[in-house]
């Protein structure tokens, strides 16, 4: 499948898609229609026709979706077969919320190694999660090619042009700071506060309609 024929909006609401099918799935679902699948994911019925229509018809006309076959369909999309290594870089205190966090429940991603440059952490581990130093990049990051970045801010262009002489591709930034990377470099930003002032802020000029 060609995978940059999917419009990116798409792209991005895949994992939402797979986390509620993994569940349907989990709980022996074997069909799902697009009225449950709409309202479960909270994304419009036509937009979720829309977005699987990119990998061809996959529903039918009032039997809905076969959830094991959407499953696994979304699997191999999602590279879900094969597990997908990250790095951590700043074991702060959002860096160890992540390794606490259970990456390993819905999805194959994981954290594995983490790095960070105080003394008393290196050489430690998190959630059997071991901490090497910031400059023992070459030795230990191997082949993981994704990086979270929570670290302050300050030392995020640094930190991120070491990263990507390490050969990382996609970075997660949690940082305030808008990284400068080469071309071939994928950066998210995730910013806390920028989202809940754009929340606050909708909830002030386009506020909902209660249901009746
Ligand atoms: N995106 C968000 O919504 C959000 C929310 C909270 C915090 N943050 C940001 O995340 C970052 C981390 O926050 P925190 O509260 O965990 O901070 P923290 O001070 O608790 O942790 C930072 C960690 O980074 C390590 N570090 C510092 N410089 C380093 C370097 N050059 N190489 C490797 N490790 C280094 C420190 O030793 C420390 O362990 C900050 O930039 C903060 O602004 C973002």
């Amino acid at each position: 499948m060609e995978q940059n024929k999917i419009p990116q909006a798409t792209a991005k609401r895949l994992p939402l898609y797979y986390r509620f099918l993994n569940n349907l799935y989990q709980q022996g679902k074997k069909r799902v229609s697009s009225k449950e699948l709409s309202e479960a994911v909270k994304v419009d019925s036509a937009t979720i026709r829309r977005d699987f229509s990119y990998f061809g018809a996959l529903g039918k006309k009032g039997y809905g979706y076969n959830v094991e076959y959407l499953l696994g369909f979304f699997r191999s999309t999602l590279d879900q077969h094969e597990i997908t290594e990250v790095a951590l870089i700043g074991v702060g205190n959002l860096g160890t919320a992540f390794l606490k966090y259970s990456f390993l429940k819905n999805n194959n991603i994981r954290i594995t190694k983490a790095f960070d440059k105080d003394p008393n952490k290196v050489g430690t581990e998190v959630e059997g999660v071991p901490i090497y130093s910031i400059d023992e990049m070459d030795k230990h990051l191997g082949h993981i090619r994704v990086a979270i970045l929570a670290i302050p801010a300050s030392e995020a262009d640094a930190v991120t042009d070491i990263l990507v002489k390490h050969g990382i591709i996609g970075i997660l930034n949690f940082t305030p700071a808008r990284i400068t990377v080469p071309k071939h470099v994928r950066v998210h930003h995730i910013d806390f506060a920028v989202e809940l002032q754009a929340l606050v802020y909708f909830l002030k000029h386009y506020p909902l309609e209660k249901d009746e």
